[in-house]
């Protein structure tokens, strides 16, 4: 949609599909206010806006005009980019430098803000770099060769002796490489130290994965001795809601949460505006363990601060910190890894729940090697790539039959089992490459009529539902019983079953997004990837959605397809990511 009121170089760059009407509001709104009249500032303000829409905290002025792409398909045009934005440094809208006084935009390093967001990049940057300079929390690490008995280098080990030693740690690596493994661990060692017993809070962005962090950690439990009161919730639930406010919670700097140990899992999913809170929100003498893998999806809203940590240069000086118990543990790392390890981040490598097949197209995706991605998929067993989106009727039929027998004879345990067999993956919602269109067609090859919810159709909770404990997310299926269809949805170890009338956000679920997907894992799995111009086609999409199998991956698309996807990284502009504090009154070279 075109603004109406907009004219000059912000009604061409809507025209040209780059600002929506929000972007142009916003910016004639503050300039207005501001009494700014000049087009490169307005433009500048409309894309600071549109940078936190599509997940960037910021704009970084030197590469934007090469770095956007159009929101949807629109016409190709030739658009007239500012020469330069030095009409930045002296508007009433914008504050330049890090010291300057409130203004709505502010300008650092090249890196133009709304302010909201560059408060919340210092407040992180601050409360991180003060953790890292703090002297190290006392920890006896004698208990590590117990609790991790293999031989060096053993980075799991090398994970629990890091995260026990610094205020701020981070464990990452793909699916199944033992990331809970070792959190379960590093918390019996710290609930062995002397002294009394630490308070512990696991927590987790979403409430499926709170729920998933809880269920894995309770498995972990009985192996390491863990106690059984220790639960898990979201982020919003540890730091209290406030019917008031959306991004105001009720522990804050003023009212700290009472924990001396705080791990937050599917840490990538958490955005900018959170980790303020939760940063703010800790004693200076509480570890943050921040679990996840940086190279999936971002969080919906923006900043990706995991991924920010973990590509962060070192501070200067910094040593690489690894106790003695540990000291061989990370002897072949390579710069990188040593590099992050000064940062206090440990990436585990060797996954646990899936072949070498899957993992090694995985670290190919997430290398950026397309030429490696395609050989490995020509290998027409568990990786194949196919052009032709028919070809996945034929698997798909049978997949449903066999769930549509199981539940017409009622075995919920079968069905939720089978649910974890096969699944089919769209980057889109909508759309001849879309969930919607596959999902009706689908249920038409299974012989449902439109809008029919018949035993066997897979199910996705689509908002948090806290009267019957399920969680945006969630999966499971119809089940046919003595007193009608039911919704199975696996609880613990059993399913559990929920009439249809009381469930309110779901929807058929043959076929899900792949940021849906996030979080689940299922045998085999199918990927549709649309046409290699879509914008949505991007390596952390396919490095997700690869990762969600454990046995099989079938790509259906083009070769281009694959290339564009691997080709196409997702950076979020950040200054974190940066590194170092920013220079006092620096607008950079802009
Ligand atoms: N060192 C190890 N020795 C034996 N089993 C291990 C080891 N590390 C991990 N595992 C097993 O591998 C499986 C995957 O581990 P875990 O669930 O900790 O991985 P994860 O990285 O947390 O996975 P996800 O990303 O799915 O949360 C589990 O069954 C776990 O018990």
């Amino acid at each position: 949609m075109i603004p109406v009121r907009a004219d000059g170089l912000l009604r061409d760059f809507a025209e040209a599909g780059i600002l929506v009407a929000a972007d142009v509001h916003v910016a004639l709104r503050l300039a207005r206010l501001g009494g700014e009249q000049r087009e490169s500032v307005l433009l500048a303000a409309a894309l600071a806006v549109r940078g936190v829409r599509a997940g960037s905290v910021c704009v970084e002025l030197a590469t934007v005009a090469d770095s956007v792409v159009p929101d949807e398909e629109a016409p190709p045009v030739e658009l007239a980019w500012p020469r330069d934005w030095t009409a930045l440094h002296d508007s009433p809208v914008v504050a330049v430098g890090a010291d300057a006084p409130w203004r709505p935009l502010r300008l650092v390093d090249g890196l133009l803000y709304l302010d909201r967001y560059w408060q919340q990049e210092q407040l992180v940057r601050r409360e991180l770099d003060e953790r890292a300079a703090r002297p190290a929390p006392p920890a006896d690490l004698a208990g590590l060769a117990t609790l991790f008995p293999g031989d060096a280098p053993d980075l799991q080990r090398l994970a629990a002796a890091v995260a026990a030693g610094r205020w701020v740690s981070v464990v990452t690596g793909g699916p199944g490489t033992g990331k809970t493994h070792t959190v379960a661990r590093l918390l019996r060692l710290l609930l062995d130290q002397p002294g009394p017993r630490p308070r512990i809070a696991l927590a987790a962005p979403t409430g499926k994965a709170a729920a998933r962090l809880q269920e894995s950690v309770l498995e972990q439990a009985a192996a390491v001795g863990l106690p059984l009161d220790l639960t898990a919730s979201t982020l919003h639930r540890l730091l209290g809601w406030r019917p008031d406010s959306r991004s105001r919670f009720r522990h804050d700097a003023g009212n700290r949460l009472p924990f001396d140990v705080v791990v937050v899992d599917e840490s990538s999913m958490v955005s900018l505006t959170m980790m303020a809170r939760l940063l703010e929100a800790l004693r200076p003498t509480t570890r943050l363990v921040l679990v996840g893998d940086p190279d999936q999806l971002t969080p919906v809203d923006a900043g990706a601060v995991l991924s920010d940590l973990v590509h962060r240069p070192a501070p200067s000086g910094a040593g690489a910190g690894v106790p003695a118990e540990a000291a061989d543990d990370g002897a072949d790392l390579d710069e990188e890894g040593r590099r992050q390890l000064r940062n206090g981040v440990v990436r585990l490598r060797v996954s646990q729940r899936y072949g070498p097949g899957i993992a090694g197209l995985a670290e190919a995706v997430r290398a950026g090697d397309a030429d490696r991605v395609l050989e490995l998929l020509a290998d027409g067993e568990a990786l194949v790539l196919e052009p032709d989106p028919a070809a996945l009727e034929e698997r798909i039929r049978s997949g449903a039959a066999e769930l549509r027998a199981a539940a017409e004879q009622g075995d919920a345990g079968r069905c939720l089992a089978l649910l974890g067999r096969h699944r089919l993956l769209c980057a889109h919602r909508h759309g001849p490459y879309g969930v919607s269109a596959w999902n009706d067609r689908i249920g038409r090859l299974s012989g449902a009529a439109p809008g029919e919810w018949p035993p066997g159709l897979p199910l996705l909770v689509t908002a948090n539902d806290y009267e019957n404990e399920l969680w945006n997310g969630d999966t499971g299926v119809v089940v046919a019983t003595p007193d009608g269809p039911r919704a199975a949805f696996l609880r613990g170890t059993g399913p559990d079953l929920v009439p249809l009338s009381r469930l309110s956000a779901v929807s058929p679920a043959h076929a899900l997004t792949v940021h849906r997907s996030q979080g689940s894992q299922f045998e085999e799995v199918a990927v549709l990837l649309p046409p290699a111009g879509s914008p949505l086609l991007t390596r952390e999409l396919l490095y997700t959605a690869v990762t969600r199998a454990s046995r099989s991956v079938r790509i259906v698309g083009s070769a281009d397809a694959v290339r564009a996807a691997v080709g196409r990284q997702v950076v979020r502009a950040s200054g974190l990511r940066r590194g170092s504090t920013p220079r006092r009154g620096s607008a950079g070279n802009t």
